[in-house]
């Protein structure tokens, strides 16, 4: 396939709300669109997910920008590419990184789609026209505003809901929202902020019908969380420790988890989060798509992805309006009853809004791969 050109569009946006997690608060992202043209003017296009600081794993926007400009680039200059597949391949020599990778490896998805005439998630062997979503909920300091928000987002058909929880905020909210929302499937995302010791605290969970608890051990472990999984009748669905097919592969026979969440940001890009999804079907592990606050360039690849069998439970992927004033695409990403139409242009389905790309943008930096 053809590809001449590779530009980075910094932009810096401001999300409509903080959204607090167990390890900090998220409100301003700088983050990366990636743009990868051909010589017939089609234009594909990715997303880089990572935050300024690393708190959810290592990679900063500053160590994306490192990464793609010094590393990534100059490896694919003059690389002949058949297939987006080969991407992963060729970016096997960097370790690591595996958001700045992603972002590069998803605007050449997109370019690929685009140059076929058929839609990503066509181009991926995706199957569903439309997708299920749910929402993350950040932790609020006041049980009757997360109460409130909770009633709002089930009124607008989310799905399902995810509560962020960290020691000291958790057991008791958990119990609370149960008590209003006896029905409402309900998960809970620790980021990591527990520890084996914590065993019979997480126990008491059981009680609550939870859809599953995410991460709540250490973002690098698999073989605590098999132990854990053994102590608690709550599925774990794990996020941060799934870096790869190998981590789901050795989480899936160790017993770490019994669902997972793919971000396609954490894994690499789609190629390795769609051989995670057909290990995962293999092997009857559930499987949804998780978000990084994503614009909507993210949001139209997680949306393009889930259409794959096997995302079964709902995933992160909420209505722009939900993040931001103003999206970067048109139309934005919209949300009814709890589903997403799956758009049917080609590529992401989703125009660029060139207006408001330039709006939010800090930086620009253009490179020659012919
Ligand atoms: O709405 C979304 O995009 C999902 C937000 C969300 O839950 C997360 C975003 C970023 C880092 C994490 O805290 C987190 C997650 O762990 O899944
Ligand atoms: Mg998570």
């Amino acid at each position: 396939m053809p590809l001449q050109k590779v530009t980075l569009h910094k932009l810096k946006m401001r999300l409509k709300f903080p959204f607090r997690t167990s390890f900090g608060t998220i409100q301003d992202k700088e983050f990366f669109i990636i743009e990868a043209m051909d010589d017939k003017g089609n234009n594909g296009f990715g997303e880089s997910v990572s935050f300024s600081s690393p708190w959810y794993t290592e990679e900063t926007t500053a160590t994306n920008e490192h990464v793609m400009k010094d590393f990534l680039i100059p490896l694919l200059k003059g690389r002949p590419i058949n297939h987006p597949d080969d991407i992963t391949e060729t970016f096997r020599v960097i370790r690591g990184n595996n958001m700045a990778k992603a972002g590069i490896e998803g605007a050449i998805w997109d370019l690929y789609a685009k140059q076929r005439g058929e839609t990503l998630a066509t181009a991926l062997g995706g199957i569903k026209k439309e997708i299920d979503v749910g929402v993350s909920l950040g932790i609020q300091p006041d049980i009757n505003d997360l109460l409130a928000d909770i009633d709002n987002h089930l009124k607008q058909g989310y799905k399902r809901i995810k509560l962020k929880i960290k020691p000291g905020q958790d057991l008791e909210i958990l119990q609370e929202v149960r008590q209003h929302f006896p029905d409402t499937p309900i998960m809970a995302d620790a980021n990591s902020a527990y520890s084996l010791q914590d065993s019979d605290h997480l126990k008491k969970f059981d009680g609550l019908n939870l859809m599953m608890v995410e991460q709540p051990l250490a973002h690098d472990d698999r073989l605590d969380h098999a132990k854990l999984q053994k102590e608690i009748q709550t599925p774990i669905c794990l996020d941060e420790s799934i870096h790869s097919y190998d981590d789901a592969r050795h989480a899936i026979e160790l017993g770490s988890c019994k669902i997972i969440n793919v971000k396609i940001g954490r894994v690499g890009g789609l190629t390795e989060a769609k051989r995670i999804h057909n290990l995962c079907q293999e092997k009857d592990v559930p499987v949804w798509c998780g978000g990084m606050l994503e614009a909507g360039v993210g949001r139209a690849h997680n949306i393009a992805l889930t259409t794959l069998p096997n995302f079964t439970l709902p995933g992160d992927t909420a209505g722009s309006s939900r993040y931001w004033e103003k999206d970067i695409i048109k139309p934005e990403v919209e949300v009814q009853d709890g589903t997403i139409t799956v758009p049917t242009n080609s590529g992401i389905g989703y125009e660029i809004d060139r207006e408001a790309l330039k709006s939010f943008r800090v930086g620009c930096y253009e490179y020659e791969v012919f």
